[in-house]
């Protein structure tokens, strides 16, 4: 079992996460999860703070000399902004005259879309700035941390994760367009809006450059892909073991993520059964599908097969043209409280994305499989796969040979 927890303000000294469960034996390192905290910041319509706030990383526990030790995993994310925010979000009481008319003046004027009201409601607060703290999508840092290390880990299994922008407000890559694979990541990482179809990606920066005019803010829709799994993670037999479910349940956690679907998703639903399904025909070297419409699930398990998950985010909530609301401090109408935002965050929501697909996938393969070293997850893999009688053996699939090589994008259907 792979247990994780995060905790840390956004405009605080530092996130903590903790990730618990990892067998001994992943090759860890700094720059390994300093690259991904990088990859959380691109995307055109990102704003100001990407910019000038910088993830400072440490590892506190759990890894020695670059390879887990199988002991919780400690990471720290500083914030290089903290000391602009020491009294504002002191842990120490503070004269509160002090905080004065600036940063640190009560934000009584909640913003429609995110946590203000009603965790000022739920929490008992009076201002809105208790609560945004920890609402803020800045806690994505401290998943994206231990999701790298997640990667490590499914990377030594063979097993390499993708994402990648869908959609901008009403702009959309092509329905059937090729799929980036585990060797296209540097390319989109490079794409203004980390989509894999140059068109498409024009028509964003120019949908992003128009909300930006208007004083308006963006969602979309991103695709996290998995090659290289084989088949039978998650479990048909209880519905909290099923796979799909624990992918939705993941990705749903994300701040402002408000969909998921798996595979062809709500597109399935439109089609008639025999147009719908991902047909089983004989293949060369086993068991081949015809089509890769289910998104690599079936029975709440992993079919072996490219898995295919999509998140839906809603436009950034603090809207800079901005929404009608109440001062709950003055009472009346007002305009709802806005200092600086991202225009669209869909590309860095990818990347989070993918963070929460691998913690969730490399939970499933401990699950499976177990292993207190890397060494032995491995093994227990590759006699799962070896066992798998010829009859029903998946065309393509691994015999676990080469369960320490790179990923097999020879899966993809
Ligand atoms: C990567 C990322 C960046 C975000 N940036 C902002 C932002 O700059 N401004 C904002 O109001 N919301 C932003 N959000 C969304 C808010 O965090 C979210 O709307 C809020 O937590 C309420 O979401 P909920 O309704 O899903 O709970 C961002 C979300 C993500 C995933
Ligand atoms: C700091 C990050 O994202 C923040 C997420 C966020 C929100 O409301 O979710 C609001 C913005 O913060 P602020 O209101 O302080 O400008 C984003 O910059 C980050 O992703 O690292």
């Amino acid at each position: 079992m792979l247990r994780w927890l995060t905790a840390g303000e956004s405009h605080g000294p530092e996130l903590v996460a903790i990730l618990e469960g990892l067998p001994a034996g992943v090759p860890v390192s700094l720059d390994l999860v300093r690259a991904d905290l990088a990859r959380r910041k691109l995307g055109y319509g990102r704003g100001a703070r990407m910019k000038f706030e910088q993830d400072e990383l440490a590892f506190s526990g759990g890894i020695r000399h670059g390879e887990t030790l199988g002991s919780p995993i400690a990471v720290r994310v500083g914030n290089t902004e903290w000391p602009k925010w020491a009294e504002v979000m002191s842990p120490e009481p503070i004269d509160e005259a002090k905080l004065g008319r600036g940063r640190g003046a009560p934000l009584t004027r909640p913003r429609p879309g995110h946590a203000d009201l009603v965790g000022m409601q739920k929490y008992g607060f009076d201002e809105a700035r208790p609560v945004l703290e920890r609402a803020s999508a800045r806690e994505t840092a401290a998943r994206v941390a231990l999701g790298a290390i997640a990667k490590a880990f499914l990377a030594e299994l063979g097993i390499r994760t993708v994402s990648h922008t869908l959609s901008i407000g009403a702009v959309r890559v092509p329905e059937g367009s090729p799929l980036p694979g585990p060797g296209d990541v540097e390319a989109l990482d490079a794409d203004p809006l980390r989509c894999f179809d140059a068109e498409t990606s024009r028509a964003m920066v120019a949908e992003v450059d128009g909300a930006h005019k208007d004083g308006d803010t963006l969602g979309g829709v991103v695709e996290v892909l998995a090659y290289g799994l084989p088949p039978g993670l998650g479990s048909h037999v209880h519905w909290d073991r099923r796979l799909d479910a624990r992918l939705a349940a993941a990705l749903m956690g994300i701040q402002a993520i408000k969909g998921v679907e798996l595979g062809d998703g709500f597109l399935t639903t439109t089609r008639r059964g025999s147009a719908a399904h991902d047909e089983l025909v004989p293949g060369a070297d086993g068991i081949a599908r015809t089509s890769d419409r289910a998104g690599g699930t079936e029975g709440g398990m992993s079919t072996g097969t490219v898995l295919r998950v999509r998140a839906g985010m809603k436009p950034i909530a603090t809207v800079p043209h901005a929404l009608r609301t109440v001062d709950v401090a003055a009472g009346g109408a007002a305009q709802a409280h806005h200092q600086r935002s991202d225009v669209a965050a869909v590309p860095a929501a990818g990347v989070v994305a993918e963070a929460m697909v691998a913690l969730t996938l490399a939970d499933a393969v401990l699950e499976k499989f177990g292993g207190d070293h890397l060494a032995e997850t491995r093994r227990n893999l590759q006699g799962y796969l070896a066992a798998i009688p010829d009859a029903l053996r998946t065309s393509g699939q691994s015999l676990g040979e080469d369960a320490a090589g790179g990923g097999s994008a020879g899966d993809r259907a």
